[in-house]
């Protein structure tokens, strides 16, 4: 049977590699901040410009018809999953770490057709770390396979957090209050890369156990989504149930038993989903 998505695949790692490329380029000129939904939500020329390169390249080889785009700064498509072919965005995760020169920037490439997700890319361009999956082919970082990690006991895991831009005090009690209760069961440790796709990467990996935030994007966390799962790990939603790419929360894990156990201690708070439909408890 032909194989539709091969060659996107391929033409996406390509397309998450020179977009690295510019971003590595991006000298002191480009690294002009704006800020989005809080003044430590960062943007800058770069994140524009890389998004632009990227969506043109997509554009250029499949066409604006039947293709949709979902990108982190222009949403020109609403954040709506369809069953259309549809390329979901991050050209620049990791902004605040670009923009201060800390070493974790990620170009995040995901495709999903009939709502599912077919494969992701995430170039950890600092790093010159290529990691990249297809469903059902299994996940590799620079073209070796990768897995999670083994690990079933919680006080011998190291977990990612992130604190994310929201400064809100209900939100960022509930956020420290959810790490001090998984610090102290107690685990080996807490880190976090700054970067949501390359946090996913860790997990595939198995540098780390299990990686959850409330208040990322569908472009954060698309790409290491397919990226986790095909290195053997599981990705919920923070109440235990079912993942869903759209509703701004995750937990993504080696196993059950680590993702159940961290559930456990998370504090959920509401963070409005990006396809506008009303949250989940
Ligand atoms: O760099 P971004 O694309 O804005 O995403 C980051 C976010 O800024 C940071 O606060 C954390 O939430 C990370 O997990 C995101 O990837
Ligand atoms: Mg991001």
């Amino acid at each position: 049977m032909e194989d539709k998505w091969q060659e996107a695949y391929e033409f996406a790692v390509e397309v998450a590699r020179k977009a690295g490329a510019e971003i590595r380029k991006a000298g002191d000129s480009e690294i002009k901040v704006n800020t989005k939904s809080s003044s430590v939500d960062l943007v800058t020329q770069t994140d524009q410009r890389v998004e632009k390169i990227i969506f043109s390249a997509l554009k250029g080889k499949f066409g604006e018809g039947c293709h949709r785009f979902i990108g982190e700064e222009s949403t020109v498509d609403s954040c709506v999953l369809t069953d259309k072919p549809t390329w979901i965005i991050d050209p620049v995760d990791g902004t605040t770490n670009f923009v201060h020169g800390f070493p974790f920037v990620a170009v995040s490439i995901a495709f999903a057709v009939n709502k599912e997700l077919e494969f992701g890319v995430v170039y950890s361009c600092m790093e010159d770390k290529m990691y990249k999956a297809r469903r059902g082919q299994g996940a590799f970082c620079d073209d070796e396979p990768i897995y999670v990690s083994d690990v079933k006991e919680i006080k011998k895991s190291i977990i990612i957090s992130e604190h994310g831009t929201d400064r809100s005090p209900e939100k960022v009690k509930k956020i420290f209050s959810t790490m001090q209760k998984i610090l102290c069961i107690p685990v080996h440790g807490l880190r976090g890369s700054g970067t949501a796709a390359t946090n996913m990467c860790l997990v595939a990996c198995g540098a780390v156990e299990a990686f959850f935030e409330i208040g990322i994007h569908c472009w954060d966390i698309a790409a290491g989504a397919v990226i986790v799962r095909e290195a053997g790990g599981i990705i919920l939603d923070v109440n235990g149930g079912p993942f869903d790419l759209m509703s701004r929360r995750m937990v993504s894990a080696n196993n059950e038993i680590i993702a159940n156990r961290i559930i456990k201690e998370i504090e959920i708070f509401p963070s409005p989903r990006d396809d506008g439909k009303p949250q989940l408890e």
